[in-house]
């Protein structure tokens, strides 16, 4: 099945925009396992298996595996997941960019090495520098448009020229991403958009730009963003080939909702009240 066709698939049946983050840092976890880099995988199964009834997404972050040797870890999480929540997909989280060559061997770990569903990336490098993944036939790649962090205004808000064709004046670089991206790059509708919930007035822009495009929202949770104004900006109705999905994702506030043995149950219940608090506002 594609990406998108996933999304919308998980959207209906969990009646979720929500996606779990799966960012381990083993200094966080319950004490049994505290500091040892050796239970990153448990760790993030327990929590999997905690919650997958109730995301339309998970987002592994390649980082947190790879600063502790833990790659191996991450390829038994991404398979484990396929198992245990085969309708859910695996957003890997890795922002790779690079010229076409590289980004051929990028493309292979994304979708070969760790059976990922679609992958971050930056447009940094251009169109070039995506279509080595677009050639993995249903894949998804999802590319960063206005981040949520705030350094993310120092490129992302410079004004630039409008693109020859499109109404004189000027706009945000993301604007010229955002509509770049969904008018000229995404023939084969592969392409998603990052826009963080930090920034819900752009969240709208960006989906008037772009109306069919899945959008990655993170910034909710531990990075403060509004949760009901992200879906108010980003949601206009249950996915289909007219409407793109919104994966509002949510890392440390579900991961890390409680220290102690009964971390997967306080993350079930984090991850519950914010999949409640994302539907309330979309009805
Ligand atoms: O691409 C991302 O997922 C991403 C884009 C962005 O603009 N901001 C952002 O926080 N992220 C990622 O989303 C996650 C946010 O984690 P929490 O703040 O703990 O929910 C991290 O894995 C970030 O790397």
């Amino acid at each position: 099945m594609r990406f998108t066709d996933q999304l919308a698939a998980a959207e209906r049946r969990h009646d979720s925009l929500l996606c779990v983050g799966l960012d381990p840092e083993p200094a966080k976890f319950p004490l049994a396992w505290r500091g040892d880099a050796r239970r990153i995988f448990d760790f993030c199964a327990s929590i999997v298996e905690a919650t997958h009834d109730l995301v339309l997404a998970f987002k592994p972050q390649i980082a947190y595996f790879a600063a502790h040797r833990a790659e191996d870890q991450l390829e038994r999480l991404i398979d484990h997941i396929h198992h245990v929540a085969p309708d859910v997909p695996v957003i890997l989280d890795a922002k790779r960019g690079d010229i076409g060559s590289t980004a051929e061997q990028y493309a292979r770990e994304a979708f070969e090495r760790y059976r990922a569903d679609a992958v971050t990336l930056s447009p940094f490098m251009g169109r070039d520098s995506v279509e080595p993944y677009l050639r993995y036939d249903g894949k998804g790649a999802i590319l960063l448009c206005r981040t949520s962090n705030p350094g993310g205004d120092d490129l992302q808000a410079l004004r630039v020229r409008r693109e020859a064709g499109a109404a004189a004046g000027d706009e945000a670089l993301y604007e010229t991403i955002a509509r770049m991206v969904a008018e000229q790059w995404n023939a084969g509708g592969q392409l998603g958009l990052v826009v963080g919930a930090t920034y819900p007035a752009e969240i709208a822009r960006v989906r008037a730009l772009a109306p069919t495009l899945p959008l990655l929202i993170p910034g909710i949770g531990a990075q403060g963003g509004d949760a009901e104004a992200t879906v108010r900006a980003g949601w206009r109705g249950t996915a289909d080939a007219t409407t793109g999905p919104v994966i509002v994702s949510s890392s440390r506030a579900v991961l890390y909702a409680s220290a102690g043995a009964d971390h997967a149950t306080a993350a079930r219940a984090a991850a519950l009240a914010t999949r409640d608090q994302l539907n309330a506002a979309r009805r």
